[in-house]
């Protein structure tokens, strides 16, 4: 059946790419806890099985396993307790460590009653059985020897804070996250496939969300423990989709709890393969090139005549049926050498891409750059008060262009700045005295915040670009919608690619038109849409697997061996770096996205064919004869023990690798891009 038609694969994709605001999550929960589900057992189970995963896919049997619990007072230390007791009834002992002043009291019964050691640190702590440190020399000789035992341990499970957590962690848990994990700024990590990890031991597995970051907001406020694998539960929450949180996360697992989030609005959306597959405009049995959707560019200059040639290639091969561009004489020869195709000069057009390569105000001392001036006048009949504006065609406005924004825009204007453009148009705009000063380092601290505040000052559709690019637009009713993508692999942080993304975005909204002249709050999702294609291209490009961020995978109680079978491929252990699943790819030039793009919008629209389902691969990496025990047990040669397991793991052979190579001299069997479809797209 075609991947798009599937309805379990539509539910399994509605679940992952759907984050809640914590207080929906609550509300999610509540009618499930009233009727007696024993939610915080299931949240236990999820976590005590991902922790046997890390503890197998890392090589450490159960009887060399060290486990450090972090609990905090609430029921996210609830969870990690009844899990620390399911593993320690599992011949798996875990030392606890009371980060609070109490613990869950049925989680630590549990624990108790399964031979745990606790050991608080907090003196005003009043936990039944467990004696607090008398003095502050006491609870100075309790943290450092729980600090020892955690650095010394293979796994620590992080439950200090979940979604209870308000502001930036305080008193002890700060020190704990300071100590075990960082101060404060981004994590630091290499950019490896698919949210593996090269992290030496103690890895981390935080329960519900890596204590510390900013839950609903996506921001690190303060000390946090970056995750080698995060079990969330119940839906997605905004921190496990926003930057710079999400990079925090590691691997995602989403646990079922069959909650009912149809009357709740997601926070934040992932732009994933269905919906971009879905958008991508068909062409029609009566079409014509300009029905397929003409894309109108004034880009590059006399100073930056490279960007004209790569937004307007980039454009020309993403689905459209024409291009049009406006340039300086040097530009307009430069992009016919590279798109003979394209029409030079005005004319009619469905979409607008203007600013890439174009002098910003300030760099245009002497203000006589033309394109500027094409810009101007054409961007001042987006002024949301002029007549006519609601009617104008999209617009994607880039780099230099984005100081020529009328003072108030309609949805239909798109701007695509980097923190750096943003930082400046915000200063620039920003009647708030305290915007003034904002950085590109505050942009990237709080990209969600800042990208919202431009949407609300500009009136414009804004996404924001990073390794997860962050698009605030409008929902039906005029208010903020979130969506992010995060296809891109950190290969494609390199100059030009803002460009090439442009023209892809500017292609995007010209096959969208139809459909925007119905719906303008659209803008977003098809931007969203652009950037993942573009994503997608700098994957295939760069034969990377990594991409800013992931999908979660799905942790059901009732298909634990389906769970084992999706965690174990990957690896995290140094010793057994050679086992990436993925390939890491190598370096790309902006010109080498262009070149994948249009086999990336193949691979999506390849989802509309049917596919035969083919059974070798990741799934046959377990045995169904053999349950989690016998996992767990396993010595490092027996985890890839058949021949499609060996193939996945660790064969130095680069065809064979699990790496994506693409080889741009060469037309590809039906076959091999159904292998790369499921490699890339999940
Ligand atoms: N959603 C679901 O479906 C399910 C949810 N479940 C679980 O419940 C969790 C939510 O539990 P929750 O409401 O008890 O809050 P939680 O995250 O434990 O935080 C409270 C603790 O943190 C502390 N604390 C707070 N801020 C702090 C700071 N700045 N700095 C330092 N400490 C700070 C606070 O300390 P206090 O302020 O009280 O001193 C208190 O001890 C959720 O994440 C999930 O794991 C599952 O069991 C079942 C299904
Ligand atoms: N770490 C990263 N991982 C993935 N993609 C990234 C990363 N950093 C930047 N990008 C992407 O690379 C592109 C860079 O664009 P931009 O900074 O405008 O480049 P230029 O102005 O030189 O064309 C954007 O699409 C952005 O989303």
């Amino acid at each position: 059946m075609s991947m798009l038609f599937d309805e379990d694969a539509e539910l399994d994709d509605e679940f992952v790419s759907a984050a809640f605001a914590s207080d929906d999550v609550r509300a999610m929960e509540k009618p499930l806890l009233e009727s007696g589900v024993p939610l915080m057992h299931m949240a236990a189970s999820a976590v005590a099985m991902s922790a046997r995963v890390m503890m197998a896919r890392a090589h450490v049997s159960p009887d060399d396993a060290q486990i450090v619990l972090l609990a905090g007072g609430g029921d996210n230390g609830g969870d990690g307790l009844f899990a620390a007791a399911e593993l320690a009834d599992q011949g798996i002992p875990v030392t606890a460590v009371a980060v609070g002043t109490s613990l869950h009291a049925q989680g630590l019964a549990a624990f108790e009653r399964a031979g745990g050691e606790v050991i608080v640190l907090d003196p005003r702590a009043a936990i039944t059985g467990h004696e607090a440190p008398a003095d502050v020399e006491e609870a100075q000789e309790a943290f450092d020897e729980a600090l020892e035992i955690a650095e010394n341990a293979n796994l620590i499970i992080d439950a200090m804070t979940g979604i209870g957590l308000v502001g930036a962690l305080r008193g002890i848990p700060a020190h704990v996250a300071a100590e075990l994990g960082r101060e404060s700024g981004l994590p630091e990590s290499m950019a490896l496939p698919k949210g593996e990890s090269l992290g030496a031991f103690p890895l981390v597995l935080a329960v519900d969300t890596p204590s510390g970051i900013g839950v609903d907001d996506g921001t690190l406020p303060g000390p946090y423990i970056p995750a080698d694998v995060t079990v969330t539960f119940g839906a997605m929450k905004p921190c496990a989709m926003l930057p710079p949180s999400a990079y925090a996360c590691g691997q995602l697992v989403l646990v079922d709890f069959d909650f009912d989030t149809a009357p709740f609005t997601p926070a934040v959306e992932a732009m994933i393969p269905r919906t971009a597959a879905q958008m991508i405009r068909m062409p029609h049995i009566a079409d014509s090139k300009y029905s397929r959707g003409v894309v109108g560019l004034i880009t590059g200059s006399q100073s930056y005549p490279g960007a004209a040639v790569l937004s307007a290639h980039a454009a020309a091969v993403s689905n459209v049926g024409m291009i049009r561009y406006c340039g300086p004489t040097r530009a307009e020869d430069l992009v016919l050498r590279e798109v003979p195709e394209a029409v030079m000069g005005q004319g009619h057009v469905q979409a607008w891409v203007v600013g890439s390569g174009v002098p910003s105000a300030e760099a245009d001392e002497n203000g006589d750059d033309v394109q500027r001036e094409r810009i101007r006048t054409l961007l001042a009949r987006y002024d949301a008060t002029v007549d006519g504006s609601a009617d104008m065609p999209p617009i994607v406005v880039d780099a230099g262009a984005l100081d020529l924004l009328p003072e108030t825009c309609t949805s239909q204007v798109l701007i695509t700045p980097h923190a750096g453009e943003l930082a400046r148009l915000i200063a620039h705009r920003d009647d708030d005295a305290a915007a003034a000063e904002v950085t590109a380092a505050d942009v990237l601290a709080e990209p969600l915040h800042w990208a919202t505040r431009a949407w609300e000052i500009t009136g414009a559709t804004v996404l924001l670009k990073g390794a997860i690019t962050v698009i605030v637009g409008y929902d039906e009713e005029g208010e903020s919608s979130v969506v992010v993508s995060g296809s891109a692999p950190a290969w494609l942080a390199s100059a030009g690619a803002g460009d090439v993304l442009a023209g892809t975005l500017g292609a995007v909204l010209a096959q969208g038109a139809d459909t925007l002249r119905l719906f303008p709050d659209q803008v977003g999702l098809h931007a969203a849409v652009g950037a993942y294609i573009h994503g997608l291209a700098a994957q295939l490009a760069s034969g990377s697997m990594q991409s800013g961020w992931n999908r979660p995978v799905v942790y059901d109680p009732a298909d634990v061996l389906g769970f084992f079978s999706d965690m174990l491929p990957i690896t995290h252990s140094p010793e057994h770096a050679h086992y990436l699943q993925g390939s890491l790819g190598q370096p790309i030039t902006a010109t080498d996205v262009i070149r994948d793009l249009t086999t990336a919008f193949s691979l999506l629209i390849r989802m509309y064919d049917d596919h035969d389902e083919d059974d070798a691969g990741d799934e046959d990496l377990i045995d169904p004869d053999e349950g989690p025990d016998d996992v767990i047990d396993a010595e490092p040669d027996d985890l890839g023990d058949d021949d499609d397991a060996d193939d996945d793991l660790g064969d130095d052979d680069p065809d064979d690798d699990g790496g994506v190579y693409l080889d741009a001299d060469r037309d590809y069997t039906d076959e091999e891009l159904d292998e790369l479809a499921k490699k890339l797209l999940g």
